[in-house]
């Protein structure tokens, strides 16, 4: 006759409770989860470190346009183009991507704006 600990499931649930309830398989599926929040951050901050340098490329560039412009009497900025590309964040990401579409334009203008 085996004794009634020899009756448990190999997965540390009790006999009487379903499959995939035992404490080592909650522990197990704790573990892949907290693997799984590590890989997905791990490229999380791989894309904001991308996204950072291009911000910043993209402010010394439109800084660079801006001062060719004023270099021959013209404006900072250029209102028409600034809506193209507020209608294209805004097409391609929804109503946060207006908003972020003016940000980046923020950080890329400098402080004075016109
Ligand atoms: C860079 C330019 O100058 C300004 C800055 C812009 C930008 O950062 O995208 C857009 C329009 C202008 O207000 C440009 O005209 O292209």
């Amino acid at each position: 006759m085996p004794s009634p600990t020899s009756l448990r499931p190999a997965d540390g649930r009790a006999a009487s409770e379903p499959v995939g309830t035992g404490v080592r398989a909650q522990a197990e599926g704790a573990a892949e989860a907290d693997a799984e929040v590590l890989r997905h951050r791990d490229r999380i901050d791989e894309i904001d470190r991308q996204l950072i340098e291009l911000i910043r490329e993209r402010a010394e560039r439109s800084r660079m346009v801006q001062a060719a412009r004023m270099s021959t009497g013209g404006t900072r900025t250029h209102l028409a183009r600034e809506n193209q590309i507020i209608n294209r964040y805004g097409e391609a990401l929804g109503e946060g991507g207006t908003e972020v579409a003016l940000l980046v334009l923020r950080l890329s203008r400098g402080v004075a704006g016109r």
